[in-house]
């Protein structure tokens, strides 16, 4: 099967790797179209035929066909790859904010599926959530859905609203627990540790506390409550976290995130 990516970036050229490693594509079979050029140091696993910088006739030869590119850049994108598009190719765009309706019409084609990934997907530890057409038939999203977990997990939503929804939370929710641990860091270095030490003190606690969470079954409220005493200094930072509504404040940005995703798609 050939699988075509359209934009070889962060998520574009994580791609390509994982269908490699995963052996989903042969390097015979996967192909890029970056419109800057690719050095090979950069992808050593792809066949430097298969890069092209300019839309070509083997865009039609792709049986799924990957877009990869900002939602800003698919204006100038759909329109030169249109003439090689038929409608048989399933298109798979992990682009926030372009909706179903706006691939399928401006690609002229029945078969599209939107994704929304994350940045662990470098690890193979990415969640996406996606949505299709209804013309793929049962055999194809089962297809897309086995490629989507070769960079990690994956959720069906019947509903497409939903896929604005997961970019608020899962798309754009590496960058906020980055934002936290950096955050903290930053703290623990005005506290007395080195960066590298407070780098350490911060990633292991992130990990071991969302290890934990996923092991013993207990909700996110309960485990606050084995870590706070009454009286003690986990509550001493709840109360300055409570004082400046931080729940509610990081719960608008996502509202925000998920308004900004519905406005893309416009
Ligand atoms: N970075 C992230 O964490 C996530 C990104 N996304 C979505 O993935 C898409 C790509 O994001 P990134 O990989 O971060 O962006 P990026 O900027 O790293 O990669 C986009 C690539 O597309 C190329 N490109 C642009 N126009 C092109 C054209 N006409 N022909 C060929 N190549 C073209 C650019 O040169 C660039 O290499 C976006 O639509 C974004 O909404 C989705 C989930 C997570
Ligand atoms: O920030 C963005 O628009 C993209 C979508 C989700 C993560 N990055």
């Amino acid at each position: 099967m050939n699988i075509l990516i359209i934009g070889a970036g962060n998520m574009g050229g994580t791609y390509a790797k994982s269908f490699l490693a995963s052996h989903f594509a042969t390097p015979e079979e996967l192909f890029i179209l970056e419109k800057y050029p690719v050095s090979q140091k950069q992808f050593p696993e792809l066949l430097q035929n298969n890069i092209h910088q300019q839309p070509g006739d083997f865009i039609g030869e792709a049986d799924i066909v990957v877009i990869a590119v900002k939602p800003q850049d698919y204006t100038a994108l759909y329109p030169a790859i249109l003439p090689f598009i038929h409608a048989e190719q399933i298109m798979l765009s992990i682009m926030a904010g372009v909706s179903l309706a706006t691939l399928s019409s401006t690609l002229s084609v029945p078969k599209v599926v939107r994704a929304m990934p994350n940045l662990p997907a470098q690890i193979g530890m990415g969640m996406t959530v996606f949505s299709c057409s209804p013309d793929l038939s049962r055999k194809e999203l089962f297809i897309i859905q086995n490629l989507l977990n070769a960079t990690g997990k994956s959720l069906y939503v019947e509903e497409e609203k939903l896929i604005d929804a997961a970019t608020a939370v899962s798309g754009s929710g590496p960058a906020y627990v980055y934002y936290f641990m950096n955050a903290m860091i930053k703290a623990g270095v005005e506290l007395g540790f080195t960066p590298a030490q407070a780098e350490l003190l911060v990633n292991q606690t992130f990990m071991g506390s969302v290890h934990l969470q996923n092991r013993n079954g207990l909700t996110c409220e309960e485990l606050m409550k084995r870590v706070a005493s009454r009286g003690g200094t986990t509550e001493a930072a709840f109360n300055v976290f409570n004082g400046h509504n931080l729940e509610t404040e990081i719960m608008d940005g996502l509202f925000g995130a998920f308004k900004r995703s519905v406005e893309l798609g416009r």
